[in-house]
């Protein structure tokens, strides 16, 4: 019964045709599809020893930022964040014609999969989310992230209240005359409620593009919407990660010691902090056991692989590069064995903020104060790593607000504002975590990382003898336990001068990124907690 209901709303949509619709496919009818005989190309996935099901999402291995877009309308004009870095406009007139493109490939298909999912944890917040797309790693890909509706919640599941249309087979040709940047497309429009999506095949556009609709209509409620992984302790105790792509927001987060709540994408309400997402998608390259077990234990059957490469046999070579940099596993959230479910727990204590510094001048940790915590919450100091955006190819220095400026529909300050009332509310203490590079031209070890965080978490780090550093105004623990002597990053330099010159660059670059944030009072306040010349 369902699926002629579902068939009719495809049709009240526009999506009409004769195909056969699969609706909420089970795991075991993903697999089916996936390695039957009958797909070819890109559609086809290879089954490993694992048991995972590994396919190549062809040529996007990572999101396309700059084919992103969002209707201009009444709804949007005056809360959008209209920057010239994220979300680009684009007019009513270009929606329609590509919407009509989208609608035409998916009528024009002879199956198309149907999956009903939840964005977020709790019922009053979160997003009832159809997609509708013709590639079965696709459906495989959203039942892994998104949130399964049980047998009970599906049957009640009601009016979507978003939809998104992936019609990835088809392109735009006119793009120039529509002042787009390219035939490939990805477009929001928040008055019909509609994501559509041509030419590049990455899922992660769905799943990111439901978080900058997070990101939208929860600020808006007063919440903190969070590009960060978060996970819990015990005795309930809550550590949040924020980050930029690759800088160990789901390795970090993966402790054996604790339970996870998430890897990427979190809200914080009068309740605590939830998970927007059912499931986990972790970087695999150069993956090993021994470093990351329990991401490792999570790629088995039902786990969905991507862009690695594979042998005749289905073993899988985690240190070839050759596809991208970018390759991935994606599986629901239960596939890691210490969980909370639902995932949610109480209010964040730590507040760490993960920067893969390229320069290689930050300390592995330093303890900031509520207005440091404001100010480089601000920033959002980085590198961009290679892979996981189109063009993206070396490290490159970047100031990215709220660590996620890619996904941030409103204004930066939304964002610093609602979390810094939860923090104070909360009496949550914040740290900034280098997990890039330092004076040896190596990244700061995994090892040396994670006992830095077992400090951070079991509050060691608040009794260890500090050191002020220059330039950057910030202040490091002198030692902690399990750590190498590398807490200083001066002394991981040959010659400190070295140090100093680099340090000053990054300061330079700190002060003239924080200007745009000094025509306020409150900006203004914060310029003090920032490193100085
Ligand atoms: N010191 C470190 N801390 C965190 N991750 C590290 C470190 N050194 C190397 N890595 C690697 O960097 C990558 C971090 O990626 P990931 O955890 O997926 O980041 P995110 O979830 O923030 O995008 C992993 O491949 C991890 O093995
Ligand atoms: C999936 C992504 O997230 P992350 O790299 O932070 O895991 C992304 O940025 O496209
Ligand atoms: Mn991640």
């Amino acid at each position: 019964m369902k699926n002629i209901k579902v068939i009719q709303e495809l049709h009240d949509l526009g999506i009409t045709g004769y195909h056969e619709v699969v609706y909420n496919p089970t795991y075991e009818e993903l697999f089916q599809a996936e390695t039957s005989h009958f797909r070819k190309g890109y559609e086809k996935g290879a089954v490993t020893d694992s048991g995972a099901v590994a396919v190549k999402t062809g040529v996007f291995t990572g999101r396309s930022p700059k084919d992103r877009y969002i209707v201009k309308d009444d709804v949007t004009k005056d809360t959008i964040y209209w920057d010239d870095k994220v979300n680009f406009p684009t007019s009513q007139v270009v929606w329609s014609e590509l919407k009509k493109l989208v609608l035409k490939q998916l009528s024009t298909s002879k199956k198309l999969y149907v999956v009903d999912a939840f964005c977020g944890t709790n019922k009053d917040t979160r997003l009832k989310v159809r997609f509708v797309m013709e590639v079965a790693w696709q459906a495989h890909f959203v039942t892994n992230m998104f949130i399964r509706p049980s047998i009970y919640e599906l049957e009640n599941f009601g009016e979507p209240d978003f939809i998104v249309m992936n019609g990835s087979k088809t392109t735009n040709p006119n793009w120039k005359e529509h002042g787009l940047n390219s035939e490939n497309f990805v477009l929001f429009n928040l008055t019909e409620k509609i994501q559509i999506i041509g030419g590049t095949w990455y899922g992660g556009e769905m799943k990111k593009g439901m978080f900058a609709m997070m990101n939208y209509y929860l600020p808006l409620k007063g919440m903190a919407s969070m590009h960060c992984s978060a996970n819990v302790g015990e005795d309930g105790d809550v550590a949040i990660f924020f980050g930029l792509s690759r800088t160990g927001k789901t390795t970090l987060s993966a402790d054996p010691k604790r339970y996870l709540i998430g890897d990427d994408e979190h809200g914080w309400d009068n309740n605590g902090v939830f998970n927007y997402e059912g499931g986990c998608y972790a970087k695999v390259i150069d993956l090993s056991e021994e470093n990351e077990p329990d991401i490792w234990r999570a790629i088995k059957r039902d786990a969905l692989l991507e862009n690695v490469v594979v042998n005749e046999y289905g073993e899988v070579d985690y240190y070839d590069h050759s596809i991208t940099e970018n390759s991935r596993v994606s599986y629901p959230i239960y596939h890691i064995n210490k969980i909370v479910l639902p995932s949610k727990a109480g209010h964040a204590s730590k507040i760490i903020y993960l920067s893969a510094d390229a320069f290689g001048v930050l300390p592995p940790v330093s303890i900031l104060d509520e207005e440091q915590a404001q100010y480089h919450f601000l920033c959002g100091f980085t590198s961009k790593l290679a892979g996981t955006e189109r063009g993206i190819t070396e490290p490159q220095p970047s100031f990215s607000p709220a660590f996620g400026e890619a996904f941030l529909t409103l204004h930066p300050t939304m964002y610093s504002k609602t979390l810094v009332a939860k923090m104070k509310e909360h009496n949550a203490k914040a740290y900034l975590v280098n997990t890039g590079w330092n004076g040896t031209g190596k990244r700061i070890s995994l090892k040396n990382t994670r006992a830095i965080i077992d400090a951070i978490i079991d509050g060691s780090i608040e009794k260890a003898e500090t050191v002020k550093i220059p330039f950057l105004n910030l202040t490091a623990p002198k030692t902690l336990a399990k750590v190498d002597d590398i807490l200083d990053p001066r002394t991981t330099y040959k010659d400190v001068a070295d140090w100093e010159k680099k340090a000053k660059e990054l300061t330079a670059l700190y002060n003239k990124n924080f200007e745009q944030y000094t025509n306020t009072e409150e900006g203004k306040r914060l310029v003090s907690a920032g490193p100085s010349l």
